[in-house]
C-alpha cells in the first residue's frame, strides 16, 4: 500500500511539506528538533486521524493554527492505480476522511492504510501492561478477521452492562445469567480469533527474530483472560461475589494477555535494551509479514530512529531484512550516514533532510 505523493499541513513545526516519498526505503534525517518524527506522526495521522505522542489533538496542530491537513495519492490495491486520500482535522473536534472522492470511517481508513510503528513505545510491548499487547494482537486480528469489529464492540457492549450491574452491588440471577451468556459467547468466540492469530504469528517471528538477532530464544504464549481449562460459565460465578465487591468483572477477554519469555523468564526482566528493540521490532515485522501473506497487501513501516539502541552489525541486519520485504519504509535518524551503507544499489532508497520543518529531498 505505498503512499506515493504526500502533503502534509500544520502539524507541529510542519507548515507545509509536499513530497514523493520512495516505494521502498524512506530516509528522513535531521537534527534534534528538526520534525523527523512529526513527519512520521503525519503518516500516522493519514492512517488513523490522530498521534501516536498525544491523545490531545491541540497539541498536534500547529501552535496558533485551528487545522491540520494531510493529503495523499495511494495505491491501495497495490495494483499502481493512484486514489485520492485526505485526513483534515480540527481544534473544533471536526475529522473529515475523504477516500477517492467519498467520505470514510475510521474503521475503513485503518484498514485502508496499515500502518506499523516502531518507536521507543514500542517497548511498552514487553514493559508495559497488558492492554498494549492486545491491543497489538488485536491490531492483527482486525486485518485478519472482517467480523472482529462489529464482535470486539458486541463484547464490549455486554461487558459495560455487565459492569454496571456489578456497580449496584446487588444483581438479579436471572438478568446475570441473559448477560454472562451474552458474555460467554462473544469471549469464546474473540478468544478463538486471537488464539489463531497468535498461532500463524508464531512462525514469522521466529523466522524474524533469527534473522534480526541470531539465536536468541523467546517464546510467545498467549493468555486468554482466564483458566481455560475450566468451563467459562463455572469462573464467571465463582468470581461473581469478588466481582460485586470490586464492582468489575475480573475474567475474560479484556484481561487477555501475551507472555513474551526468554529462557523461561519475563523478556522484560533478562533482555538488554538492544536486544529488546530487536524483540519488539521482530513482533512488529512479524504482523507485517502474516499481513501480506494472508491479503496480498503490504503494510507501511515507520521506524523512528532506526540506530538508537543498535549497534553498527543490528542496525545492518535490520536494514537487510526490511530491505528482502515490500513494504514501504520511512525510517529516521539523526546521521543518515549512519544507515546509508546497508542498502543494495537497485534498492529504491530515498534520503531526506529535514529542517526547522523544511524537507529537502537530498538524493
Ligand atoms: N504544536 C506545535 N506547534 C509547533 N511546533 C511544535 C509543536 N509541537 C512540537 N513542536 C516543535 O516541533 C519540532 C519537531 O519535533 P520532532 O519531535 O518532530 O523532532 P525530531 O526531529 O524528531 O527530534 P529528535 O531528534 O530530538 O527526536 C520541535 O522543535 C518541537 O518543539
Amino acid at each position: 500500500m505505498p503512499i506515493r505523493s504526500l502533503s502534509v499541513k500544520k502539524i507541529r513545526n510542519i507548515d507545509a511539506v509536499s513530497f514523493e516519498p520512495s516505494e521502498r526505503i524512506n530516509i528522513i534525517y535531521g537534527a534534534n528538533g528538526s520534525g523527523k518524527t512529526t513527519l512520521l506522526e503525519s503518516v500516522h495521522f493519514l492512517g488513523l486521524t490522530r498521534s501516536f505522542r498525544t491523545n490531545q489533538f491541540r497539541y498536534l496542530v500547529t501552535s496558533s493554527e485551528r487545522e491540520s491537513l494531510v493529503f495523499s495519492k495511494i495505491d491501495a490495491a497495490g495494483n499502481g492505480q493512484l486514489k485520492p486520500l485526505g485526513v483534515s482535522r480540527g481544534l473544533d473536534g471536526d475529522v473529515a476522511i475523504r477516500f477517492n472522492g467519498n467520505s470514510i470511517d475510521l474503521s475503513e481508513l485503518a484498514s485502508l492504510v496499515p500502518l506499523q510503528l516502531i518507536n521507543t513505545d514500542t517497548f511498552e510491548l514487553l514493559e508495559g501492561s497488558p492492554g498494549t499487547r492486545r491491543q497489538f494482537i488485536d491490531w492483527g486480528v482486525f486485518h485478519s478477521e472482517p467480523v472482529f469489529i462489529q464482535l470486539w464492540r458486541a463484547f464490549k457492549r455486554v461487558l459495560q452492562q455487565r459492569n454496571s450491574l456489578l456497580k449496584c452491588g446487588k444483581i438479579d440471577p436471572v438478568l446475570r445469567q441473559v448477560w454472562d451468556q451474552e458474555f460467554i459467547q462473544y469471549a469464546e468466540q474473540l478468544t478463538s480469533m486471537r488464539e489463531h492469530y497468535i498461532e500463524q504469528l508464531k512462525p514469522d517471528f521466529e523466522e524474524i527474530l533469527l534473522k534480526l538477532v541470531g539465536d536468541l530464544s523467546i517464546t510467545l504464549k498467549f493468555s486468554a483472560g482466564w483458566d481455560q481449562k475450566r468451563p467459562l460459565d463455572e469462573l464467571l460465578a465463582e468470581n461473581l461475589s469478588r466481582d460485586l465487591k470490586q464492582g468489575f468483572t475480573s475474567i475474560g477477554p479484556q484481561r487477555a494477555d501475551l507472555k513474551v519469555k526468554s529462557e523461561g523468564i519475563s523478556a522484560a526482566e533478562r533482555l538488554s535494551r538492544g536486544q529488546k528493540k530487536l524483540v519488539v521490532s521482530a513482533l512488529k515485522l512479524a504482523q507485517g509479514a502474516l499481513f501480506h501473506r494472508l491479503s496480498n497487501r503490504a503494510c507501511v513501516y515507520l521506524i523512528d530512529d532506526l540506530p538508537s539502541e543498535l549497534d553498527k552489525h543490528h542496525s545492518r541486519l535490520f536494514c537487510e531484512f526490511l530491505e528482502q520485504t515490500n513494504n514501504q519504509c520511512f525510517i529516521t535518524c539523526v546521521d543518515p550516514e549512519s544507515l546509508s551503507r546497508f542498502w543494495e544499489p537497485d534498492t529504491a532508497v530515498a534520503y531526506f533532510n529535514i529542517e526547522a520543518g523544511q524537507l529537502v529531498q537530498t538524493h
